[in-house]
């Protein structure tokens, strides 16, 4: 039976007198590609960052692995959590190749150990090292940079990815290419857990092995995409699924 890595239960969370996160409750399976969906504002970050204890619930627990994330030491914690944001964030004044060894050097790594890694991920990402470690982040297109981002993360072995639509700020071509490609990068990576939190329906579809569909806080359905297509449960579903809909109709009115 496969594990439990990330279990919620009774999560939750308010800003202010703001509910944001009300009874959250699901598990993860080791090795799932796991895409959140929901409109602007319905907690999909929020969520994401109480798993890694970048923001702390009010009330509820959260475990990785059957251990309450609060008993873990921070660092201990984040280490096996990478996390990719839409602000990639890499640092400017040094080469691709520092900025994907950043945790590895943290962590003493060996200098032949770090440059052995980093030429493996550059590989995976398919910007191999001899090509593109020396150069400087701006010295690449934003889906490069992306990419880069995707394996700085990776970069000490984390068993959980945390994404943080990773794509939002790119190219409709380019977002297509990074989303096959990161499907083909969890595929290759034997057991790791990815969360990847967008708004883009087509996007979740394709990438989720489940997607948690969320509004307001709550998880409206939580399934495979060929389960919610077959059964959409509720209104909020019901909406989202129209808007394909209605796009393939209007392609189909235009052609
Ligand atoms: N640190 C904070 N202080 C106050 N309110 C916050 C804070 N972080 C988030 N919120 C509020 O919580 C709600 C949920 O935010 P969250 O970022 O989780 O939504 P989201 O589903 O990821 O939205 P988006 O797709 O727009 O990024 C929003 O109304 C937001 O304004």
């Amino acid at each position: 039976m496969a594990k439990t890595k990330i279990k919620f239960r009774n999560i939750n969370k308010s800003f202010g007198n703001k509910e944001i996160i009300k009874d959250l409750s699901f598990d993860i399976e080791e090795g799932q590609f796991i895409t959140i969906l929901g409109s602007s504002g319905s907690g999909k970050t929020t969520t994401l960052k109480m798993v890694n204890r970048l923001i702390e619930p009010n009330s509820g627990q959260i475990e990785i692995n059957d251990k309450e994330i609060k008993e873990y030491d921070l660092i201990e914690l984040r280490r096996q959590i990478g996390y990719v944001v839409q602000q990639i964030g890499l640092f400017p004044h040094i080469t691709i190749e520092k900025n994907i060894a950043t945790v590895p050097e943290l962590l003493g790594w060996e200098p032949e150990k770090i440059k052995e890694r980093v030429t493996e991920l550059m590989a995976l990402i398919q910007l191999p090292y001899s090509e593109y470690a020396h150069r400087y982040p701006k010295q690449l297109s934003g889906g490069q940079q992306q990419r880069i981002g995707v394996a700085r993360a990776l970069a000490a072995n984390p068993q959980i990815m945390l994404l943080d639509e990773p794509f939002g700020s790119v190219d409709a071509i380019t977002r297509k290419e990074l989303q096959s490609q990161i499907k083909a990068i969890h595929a290759e990576l034997d057991s790791k857990t990815f969360l990847f939190v967008t708004h883009d329906i087509n996007e979740a579809f394709l990438l989720g092995d489940r997607v948690m569909i969320m509004d307001k806080g709550r998880i409206e359905q939580y399934d495979t995409p060929q389960n919610i297509i077959k059964n959409p449960k509720g209104a909020f579903v019901n909406s989202l699924l129209d808007t394909v809909r209605e796009e393939e109709s209007l392609w189909s009115e235009l052609i």
